[in-house]
């Protein structure tokens, strides 16, 4: 029951491998909170879905590494081997020398089919080592030009060399300012094409895990290094092992299948978000205590609100009364507040888990009319506590909570293509400005279907 991740160019890879080493060190935590029994189950189960077993005992991660440049996949191969923990497969990366410029058109349509024969025969090989595939998860950023682009032309291949299995895109939505000049545009095609072949996007945004970093974590010069740290938290938050619905012992066999269904009812709508709480750093960690009320209470807000941290929550914000639409909705200036969601998904990891109430997921003013809470929202709860947390709550969510960014993101890729800015950059490698308004025109649609909830 495996999933295989793939971990797409600078960006790609540094979390990947946070997340593999995350995962890693939970499992080798003692303080899981349960019993030895339990913990080996939980270890087995985890192992299951992302490591091979080597002869010598290292845990060999289900993953593939791929980069235009070799120095990222180099470090990041180190890295892992030295934490003595695990480590990456001996020909699990594929790298070539230059990079794409932050030019998606070059990743998508230079590297992309230049290197397709070899970069699918290498995940060929992988997913040949399994009894049975789940899916694919791929770590990448929107605003590069090799995870984006070539990323993009890589799931589509995914999609059509396994039509059957699910396919997750991890996507880091670029820093508002201070990035790649074009990095609007590398975003708005990304977005575009995933959205055509990618089961779900899972959407981490750099300015908000930096915000977490800053008020949560106390952390003083954040560094990539640090963001990631929190990335790989909330993944794993999610995708480390919880028990199956069936039977409370054992434990779900495919996470990954779960997720879809629990959360992307219609393939108009496959944008999800991840929140976590309590998120803090190690030391507070040990001082502080937890109530499932308190934090739930808080979470429902978050959501609700659309407030991606706890911190600075605004409890104002309610649900429309049953019937009514929310009133910003019907406000011409285009400022999101209630957070209409179309499915939740709430896990909870640790101690009591079981007294924990989920009651205030359950209101259908949450949802959109045309579904049913008990179809919206899912709950997975687990005994085994998660990277040293007590208590811990991961909300994934399928909800308006994009549309914001996303509206800005084609704003400002639409006022530079108005004005042909750098288009000429994307034509020399072929994607034409009719492949500019099929991705604007995809993604209004996008925003337009989320706003309308
Ligand atoms: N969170 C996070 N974001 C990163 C990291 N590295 C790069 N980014 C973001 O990724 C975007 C740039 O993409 P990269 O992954 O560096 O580019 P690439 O895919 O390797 O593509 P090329 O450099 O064009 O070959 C920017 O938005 C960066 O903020 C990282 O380690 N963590």
């Amino acid at each position: 029951m495996s999933i295989v991740t793939v971990q797409l160019g600078q960006c790609g890879n540094q979390i990947g491998y946070e997340v593999f080493d995350t995962i890693c060190r939970d499992l080798h935590n003692t303080q899981g909170f349960c019993c030895k029994r339990e913990n080996e189950v939980y270890q087995a189960s985890c192992k299951e879905h992302f490591f091979n077993e080597e002869k010598s005992g290292v845990p060999i991660a289900r993953a593939l590494l791929i980069d235009m440049e070799p120095k990222v996949i180099s470090q990041t191969l180190l890295k892992a081997a030295h934490s003595g923990r695990w480590k990456y497969g001996q020909h699990s990366h594929f790298c070539q020398k230059q990079g794409s410029g932050n030019n998606w058109a070059y990743g998508y349509s230079v590297h992309g089919p230049k290197h397709e024969e070899s970069i699918m025969n290498l995940i060929q090989k992988e997913v040949e080592k399994y009894d049975s595939l789940r899916g694919f998860s791929t770590i990448m950023s929107m605003a590069g030009g090799t995870g984006s682009g070539l990323g993009a032309f890589l799931t589509q291949n995914l999609r059509d060399a396994y039509p059957n299995s699910f396919i997750i895109n991890q996507i880091i939505w670029p820093y508002g300012t201070g990035e790649v000049i074009v990095q609007n545009y590398n975003s708005v095609l990304t977005l575009s094409h995933l959205y055509r072949s990618s089961d779900a996007l899972l959407v981490h945004e750099n300015d908000v895990v930096h915000k977490i970093c800053a008020k949560l974590m106390n952390i003083k010069q954040i560094s990539f290094r640090d963001v990631n740290q929190v990335i790989a938290h909330q993944l794993g938050s999610v995708f480390q092992p919880t028990y199956s619905p069936e039977d409370s012992c054992q434990y779900r066999r495919n996470p990954l299948g779960d997720l879809m269904a629990s959360l992307v009812p219609h393939p108009e709508f496959k944008m999800l978000g991840l929140r976590n709480i309590p998120q803090m750093s190690e030391n507070s960690l040990a001082y502080t205590t937890f109530a499932w009320t308190g934090l739930l209470k808080h979470l429902r807000q978050m959501l609700i609100s659309n407030a991606k941290m706890e911190e600075g929550i605004d409890w104002q914000i309610r649900p429309p009364l049953s019937g009514l639409p929310a009133l910003e909705k019907v406000l011409p200036n285009k400022e999101f507040h209630f957070n209409t969601s179309i499915a939740n998904l709430v896990i909870l990891r640790g101690k009591d888990v079981h007294s924990a109430d989920l009651g205030g997921f359950k209101d259908p003013a949450l949802y959109t009319s045309w579904l049913q809470p008990s179809d919206a929202f899912s709950e997975w709860r687990t005994h085994r506590a998660f990277n040293k947390y007590e208590k811990l709550a991961a909300l994934v969510s399928n909800s308006q909570f994009l549309l914001k960014p996303l509206d800005t993101i084609i704003g400002k890729a639409w006022n530079m293509f108005a004005s042909k800015a750098y288009v000429h950059q994307y034509t020399k490698f072929g994607i034409e400005e009719e492949d500019f308004l099929d991705s604007f025109t995809v993604l209004e649609q996008v925003v337009a279907s989320y706003c309308n909830l």
